[in-house]
Order: structure tokens, then sequence, then C-alpha cells
């Protein structure tokens, strides 16, 4: 985050001094933004940066607590460097928060410098390679060109001036971040999968008839229900990163001629993509360490580390919840224009039809599937906002009226996002199929079926309520996707090995290419520092005592 920071919020002057130092390492730097006490709610940050116009100084402080910085990567031993986001105070009034670069230890010595408290904030569910960092400033100065002057600058004189056409043009890092966190989650995912599939077909467990032979776990209609699921996740989660990048390089470079029009829905596509991607993956990636019994709750399967890695995603870079409803706010105005006759922009121009008060007639093929996602998010949206109108014309305030519906707002938005995924997902498959073989077509559009009947099937109340999906219709389509996971069964260990993942990449003993599943896993076992010595000294010192009475 340090480096796209200094490429986005740095002036070309302020980049060309610092860009090079970064990108050769002669410093190393964080982004530090989340306090102890606030990491959501960005306007409430404590730390402070107030001009002084005699030394053309900014002088930091952490004024209590719970403003000290918590969390950054790497900031407790490892960066002497840091972007530090804090509320800008000049000639006594305060212009919110902004950027700053901050150095916190001495080049040489890599002592932290006087008016820096820094220090580690302890172990994590996951990530503990990383020294995640605390950071507090007593009165500590830095130059006023180390505010990052790109879309305000501080005069020498202290006048405050505003570059931005966007209000949020600081928080530009954090789309971009959201938009690769999306292809960060298809990538683990994928080796998720990996790992699971081809440890499933080595595993045998249980004989359906007392004569034959053990079965391949892999199998097993649950166990390709449990799977199968992962793998066209990764790719729907691929392909939409493919195009969410697209997205997004289509916005910076209309921005950079002065064009901000595309950022709201730029916006509000990152954050649910961002939201649900890293939902999705940790759940999926829960559900292959289920896959995989007892042996992928060992550490040497490699699933628990990805869990803790890839969980810890739906959090950082915005909260899941938080993320949905911005998008939320964004499909509220967007039906307010439909009602006004407005026109829409590309991802949510289906509302414009989708409002007419009757059911949408079901039709189960792929194309259907995705139309019936999107009413289910129209309907969703439209009684999301008949909720937030009930409860302004009861009187209370929007604010009051919009925390009440945050929950369905939160349904609105996700099922927005699963219909924009489902539909991007589709037009990628076909726009890199246009020359492939009539075989990887088939394997793809099956995967993405599996894709769709999943969800559909998950969301068998939802489709009740917003299309005429009948009883008869349910079944008929749990049917389909039974028989389509068996069309799958014989291809699946070569889709995953399709992802092309080394076995270094993996890291497991129950994913790796050979299938020696049982030698690694005894090998890995041999590493345990318990099998070091045949007794163990706790022996000595706590068991024989006990057993002897003597403790
Ligand atoms: C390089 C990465 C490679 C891949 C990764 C590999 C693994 C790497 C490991 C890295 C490990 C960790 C990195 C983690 C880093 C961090 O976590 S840094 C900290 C990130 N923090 C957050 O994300 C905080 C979340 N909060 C927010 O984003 C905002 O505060 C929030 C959106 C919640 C609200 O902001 P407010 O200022 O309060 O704004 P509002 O009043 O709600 O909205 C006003 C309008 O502004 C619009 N808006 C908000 N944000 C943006 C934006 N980013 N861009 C454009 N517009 C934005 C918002 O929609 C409102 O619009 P409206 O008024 O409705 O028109
Ligand atoms: C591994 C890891 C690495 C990180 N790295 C960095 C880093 O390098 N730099 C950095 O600056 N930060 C970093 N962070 C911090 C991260 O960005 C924040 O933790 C994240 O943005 C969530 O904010 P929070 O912790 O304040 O959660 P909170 O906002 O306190 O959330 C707590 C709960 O309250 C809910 N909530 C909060 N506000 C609302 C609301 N308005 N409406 C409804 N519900 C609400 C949330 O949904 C959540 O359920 C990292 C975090 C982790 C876990």
């Amino acid at each position: 985050m340090f480096v796209p920071t200094l490429m986005g919020q740095c002036t070309p002057e302020q980049q060309a001094y610092w860009l090079p130092r970064a990108l050769d390492m002669q410093i190393i730097g964080t982004y530090a933004q989340t306090e102890l006490g606030h990491g959501t709610f960005i306007r409430g940050l404590e730390t402070t940066a107030t001009y002084d116009p005699e030394t053309e100084t900014f002088v930091m402080n952490s004024p209590t607590l719970t403003s000290y910085k918590w969390w950054a990567g790497g900031l407790a031993k490892t960066v002497n460097y840091c972007i530090v986001v804090a509320q800008l105070y000049t000639k006594g009034v305060c212009h919110g928060t902004h950027p700053f670069i901050v150095q916190i230890r001495d080049e040489e010595t890599h002592m932290p410098r006087p008016g820096v408290k820094v220090g580690d904030i302890g172990p994590k569910l996951g990530f503990n390679t990383a020294d995640n960092g605390y950071l507090g400033f007593d009165n500590y100065r830095i130059p006023r060109d180390n505010m990052m002057m790109k879309n305000a600058q501080v005069l020498k004189d202290g006048t405050y001036v505003k570059v931005a056409r966007h209000g949020k043009a600081t928080y530009g890092t954090m789309v971009f971040v959201r938009v690769l966190l999306v292809n960060e989650a298809a990538f683990n995912l994928a080796k998720a999968c990996t790992i699971a599939v081809r440890y499933s077909a080595i595993r045998r467990q249980c004989s359906p008839d007392s004569e034959g032979s053990e079965l391949q776990v892999l199998d097993y209609s649950t166990q390709q229900h449990k799977l199968f699921i992962c793998i066209a996740t990764a790719h729907a989660l691929q392909l939409n990163s493919t195009w969410l990048w697209k997205t997004f390089s289509d916005t910076l470079a209309a921005i950079k001629q002065g064009n901000v029009d595309t950022l709201p829905e730029l916006h509000a596509l990152s954050s649910c993509l961002k939201a649900l991607s890293t939902a999705d993956a940790a759940s999926l990636i829960e559900q292959c360490r289920h896959a995989c019994g007892g042996h992928g709750y060992m550490m040497s399967s490699g699933l628990p580390y990805l869990y803790a890695f890839v969980t810890a995603t739906r959090t950082y870079e915005g909260d899941y919840t938080i993320l949905l409803l911005q998008t939320a706010r964004f499909l509220v105005k967007a039906y307010e224009q439909v009602e006004a006759g407005k026109p829409l922009t590309p991802t949510v121009s289906y509302l414009s039809q989708a409002f007419t008060g009757k059911k949408l007639p079901w039709d189960s093929s792929p194309d259907g599937i995705i139309r019936a996602f999107q009413a289910l998010a129209a309907g969703k949206l439209s009684s999301t906002v008949k909720s937030l109108r009930k409860r302004l014309e009861s009187g209370l305030s929007y604010e009051q009226a919009w925390e009440l519906s945050t929950i369905q707002l939160n349904g609105a938005a996700e099922a927005h996002c699963r219909a924009v995924m489902s539909q991007n997902y589709k037009s990628e498959i076909e726009r890199l199929t246009v020359n492939s073989s009539p075989n990887v077509k088939l394997v793809l559009q099956q995967l993405y079926k599996v894709y769709l009947y999943y969800w559909a099937l998950e969301r068998t109340g939802d489709l009740l309520l917003y299309t005429s999906i009948s009883e008869s219709d349910i079944f008929e389509l749990q049917l389909r996707y039974e028989g389509l996971l068996k069309e799958i069964r014989p291809n699946a260990v070569g889709i995953v090995d399709a992802f092309d993942l080394r076995d270094e990449v993996l890291h497991s003993a129950l994913g790796s290419y050979d299938g020696n599943v049982y030698e690694r896993l005894m090998a890995e076992a041999q590493k345990s520092p318990l099998n070091a010595e045949p007794v163990n000294q706790t022996f000595h010192t706590y068991l024989k005592p006990m057993m002897k009475g003597k403790l």
C-alpha cells in the first residue's frame, strides 16, 4: 500500500523524489491509517497534523490512547517510513483526513526517532510473519513537503488549497487494493480447491456395497457438492477480477482527463466485489478443509494457513458489511433515477426493466437464471426502499430510517453483486473462449452452470418471492445440478491441475502433484520437535512427579 499511495497521492515532483527510493528499497514503508479506536470511520481518526508556518513543518500528535495507529503491516520492526493518515489543521481550521509521509526510524541505526512511539501489536489469528504495529506521536515534526499534495495542498503561509475534483480522491489507494483483493481471493481459493480435489482423489473411505473396494471420496455426490462450487467460484472470481481491473483502469484514465463521473460506480463495484469475493473465498476455503476431514486440520495440509490469511481479507481494506452498505447507497440512488426516468450506468441498467410489479416468469436456462438474479436484486432493493420510506413517513430522520433498514440494504447489495458476478462470469467466458476447443468450452460452461444452479438453489426462498418459480421447477433444477456434478467428476483433477500451481506454491502435504499424501504427512510429522527425543523433558519435570504423588 505504501508504493501505490505514493503513486496515487503525490505530486509529480514528490513522486520523483520518493518513488525511486521506495522502489529501490532504500526506504521501506507502510500505510498507517487505522487507529486503536477507529478503522471503518475514517473521518473519526484522531491523529493530528498541525501546520506551523514559522518552521514550515507539520506537528504530528497522538492526543489520546485511541488515536494510536494500530495494524499497519511491517510497522513494528521492519519499516522506517510510514504513510500516516491524520486530521489536518492549518490556521486553526480542521480540513479532515489527509496522508503524510513520515520518517519514523533513523535510516542508519533504525532507532525510532525522538517523539515516535512504535511497537508490535502482538499475535493474531494469522499473518504472524508480519509485524503489524502501533504508532504514536508526541509533538513530532515533519517538513511541509511531506504532506502528499496531489489532491490538496498547504502553502508555505498555511493557506489550504483543495485540488481534487472528487471529495474522496484521498481514498484512492483503498479502491485500488480492493480491486486487487478480488484477484487475491481467486488465487487463494484456487490453491485450496487444488489441495482438496487432489486429496479427495487419493483418499478412499467406505464401501457402498459390502463386496466392493472403498470409493475415492471424490466419487461421493456430497463431496462433489462441497468442492465443485469452489472450483467454479475460483473461476468466477478470477474472471470478475479481470473485468474489474479493466473497469478500474478505464476510470483512472478518465480521472486523468479530469472526468470523475464513473468513480461512484467504480466505488460501488469495487466495494461489493471485494466484500463478496473475500467472504466467499474464506467460507469456501473452510469448506475445502471440511472436505479433507481430519487431515485438513493439520497445518501441513496448508488449509489452516490459507483460511487464516484469507479470512482477514474480509475485514481489512473495509469490513464486509460496511462495503456492502456503500454499494447500497449507490443502489438506492439508482432506484430513484429509475423513478425519475433518468438514464442508468451500465451495471445497474437492468433495474430500468425490473420494477414491473409482476413476478419474473421463471426460465431455467443460464440466461434465465441471470435474469432471475437481477429480478431478485431489484425486488430486494424495491422492498428495502419501501421500508426506508415507511420509516421516514413515521417521522424518523433519514439517518435513523437508513440505520433501521441496513439488514435489508445489505441483502439488496449482496443480491446485486451476485447478479453482476454471474453476468460477468458469462460474458468473460464467452470473450475468452472464442477460439477455444469445444471441450474447453464445454468444461467452462459446466462450471459456470454449477455456479448458477448452486446459487439459485441457495436462494429458493427469494426466487419464490420474486419470480414465478414453482416447487416442480426447484425439484427439476436440483436434479439438473446433481447430474452436472457427475458430468464434471471425470475431469475434476484435470481442472484443478489446470490452475497450474506448483507444489512450492501450494505448500501442502495433501495437495502435491504426485499424490503421495500419506508419505508426505508422515514426513511432515517427523519435523515435530516432540519427535526429536524418545522421552521428553516434561516427563521428568511434571508427569513422573505427578504419578509418584510428589506434585
Ligand atoms: C497490494 C495488494 C495485493 C494483494 C493483497 C495481498 C495480501 C496483502 C496483504 C495486505 C494486508 C493488509 C492490507 C490492509 C490495509 C488496510 O486495511 S488499510 C485501511 C483500510 N481501511 C478501510 O478500508 C476503511 C473503510 N472505511 C471507508 O472506506 C470509509 O470510511 C467509508 C466508505 C466507510 C465511509 O467513508 P466516509 O468518509 O464516512 O464517507 P460517507 O459519508 O459514508 O460517504 C460520502 C460519499 O463518499 C463516497 N465514498 C466513500 N468512499 C469512497 C471511495 N473510496 N471512492 C469514492 N467514493 C467514496 C460514498 O459512497 C458517499 O457517496 P454519496 O454521498 O452516497 O454520493
Ligand atoms: C490482518 C490485518 C491487516 C491490516 N493492515 C492494515 C494496514 O496495513 N493499515 C491500516 O491502516 N489498517 C490495517 N488493518 C485494519 C483494517 O483496515 C480494519 O481493521 C478494518 O478496516 C475494519 O475496521 P475496524 O477494525 O475499525 O472494525 P470496526 O469498524 O470497529 O468493526 C467492528 C464491527 O462493527 C461493524 N460496524 C462498524 N461500523 C458500522 C456501521 N456504520 N454500520 C454497521 N456496522 C458497523 C462492522 O461491520 C463490524 O462488524 C488491518 C487489519 C487486519 C485484520
